[in-house]
């Protein structure tokens, strides 16, 4: 299963030896229009003649059906069949939405990832989760399907704005809390900023790469993925709902911290851990704004979590840093104290 991951240099050359396969009937890039720009230039050259570029607009407003629609039609009116090839070069939105309209395409094109987000790189474009958003909720309608292939090289990260990468981080911290202490501890003295990515993008992967092979469709231990996940879909969802801007791995961060909180509130995890996770959480996040009032409000979409099973929230939390547990109950009162606990830290 580890056949599918390329890293580093090799990685784009990796892509043009499998887009050369004889039986490639057809290739297609889809891209968003910042990555069309910005990383289309750099993958041209690995790519062959008469490919052709799909281009959607950026954001997570449009991580919908209705983008899918303008992918498939696209795909349909060229003749696109199930030995073409989708290459999806972006972020999250582009690679699980792509991965999306591709496992449903004539039931399964082939389809390569190529991410070009920190967030994408460490997380989204590994371990087979594709989707869309619905009415709002996250990931709602999905499949769970492995691209051929992901080509991750960390020279794309070059143009993202910092506030990209930091959402990107959120999901790296994460990685740790749930399954490397050693790494947290590191972070935490070493700071996020780092001249070469390469070593953070490898360890964090392969952190989700094992988790991943042990349980593919997320019966188990793929929920220790999820951490700050119960709380950051909603808080992300409500948000959005709303107009208001947030990035996914802002979201998770603030999941980090509510979820951390509800560990030491279930008696898991030692206050003093807590407060290390929140120090140097917010040495890299800034807050999120919401007001006290809202927090009944979004911890009610938790119940469209879907970890959950009947009425029961199903979480994620932490016996110790570096140590994740699944399947731990909450209720929607406990999400709602996380959120207002979260909502009186110091800004
Ligand atoms: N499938 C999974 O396992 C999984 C895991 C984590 C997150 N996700 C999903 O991923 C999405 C978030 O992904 P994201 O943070 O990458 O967001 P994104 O795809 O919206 O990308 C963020 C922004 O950066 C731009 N961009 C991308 N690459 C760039 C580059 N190299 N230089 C300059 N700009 C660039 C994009 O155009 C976009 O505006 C969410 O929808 C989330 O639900 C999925
Ligand atoms: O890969 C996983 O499994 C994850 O949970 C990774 C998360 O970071 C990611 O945001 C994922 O898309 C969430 O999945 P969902 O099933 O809660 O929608
Ligand atoms: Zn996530």
């Amino acid at each position: 299963m580890t056949d599918y991951l390329h890293l580093g240099a090799a990685a784009l050359p990796a892509l043009a030896a499998l887009l050369a396969r004889p039986g490639t009937t057809r290739v297609a890039v889809l891209a968003d229009t910042n990555t069309a720009r910005l990383c289309y230039p750099a993958l041209q050259p690995h790519l062959p003649a008469g490919h052709r570029l799909i281009e959607i607009p950026a954001g997570e407003e449009y991580k919908t059906l209705a983008t899918c629609e303008l992918v498939w039609n696209e795909l349909t009116e060229h003749g696109f069949d199930r030995h073409s090839v989708l290459v999806c070069l972006g972020g999250g939105v582009v690679t699980d939405l792509g991965g999306f309209c591709a496992a449903l395409y004539k039931r399964g094109l082939r389809c390569v990832l190529v991410p070009t987000t920190l967030l994408a790189q460490v997380d989204a474009a590994v371990g087979g989760k594709t989707g869309v958003d619905y009415h709002g909720l996250k990931n709602h309608l999905g499949v769970f399907q492995l691209p051929e292939a992901v080509c991750i090289d960390t020279r794309f990260l070059s143009t993202l704005d910092p506030r990209e990468l930091r959402a990107g981080y959120a999901e790296v911290v994460k990685h740790w809390l749930i399954a490397d202490a050693e790494a947290f501890q590191t972070g935490r003295r070493e700071g996020m900023f780092v001249e070469d990515w390469m070593p953070t993008v490898a360890a964090s992967v392969a952190v989700k790469q094992r988790i991943v092979q042990e349980d593919p469709t997320e019966r188990g231990p793929r929920k220790l993925l999820n951490f700050g996940h119960t709380v950051g879909h909603a808080l992300e969802s409500y948000l959005l709902l709303q107009g208001r801007s947030i990035l996914h791995g802002e979201a998770v961060a603030a999941g980090l911290v509510c979820e951390a909180w509800l560990s030491v509130q279930k008696g898991l995890l030692a206050p003093e851990a807590l407060d290390q996770i929140e120090t140097f959480l917010f040495s890299v996040f800034e807050k999120v704004q919401f007001i006290g009032l809202e927090t009944d409000a979004i911890a009610e979409l938790a119940r469209q979590d879907k970890k959950n099973q009947g009425d029961t929230i199903n979480c994620t939390l932490l016996r110790g840093i570096g140590q994740g547990v699944y399947d731990q109950p909450v209720t929607v009162a406990e999400l709602a104290a996380s959120l207002r606990y979260y909502h009186r830290l110091p800004a």
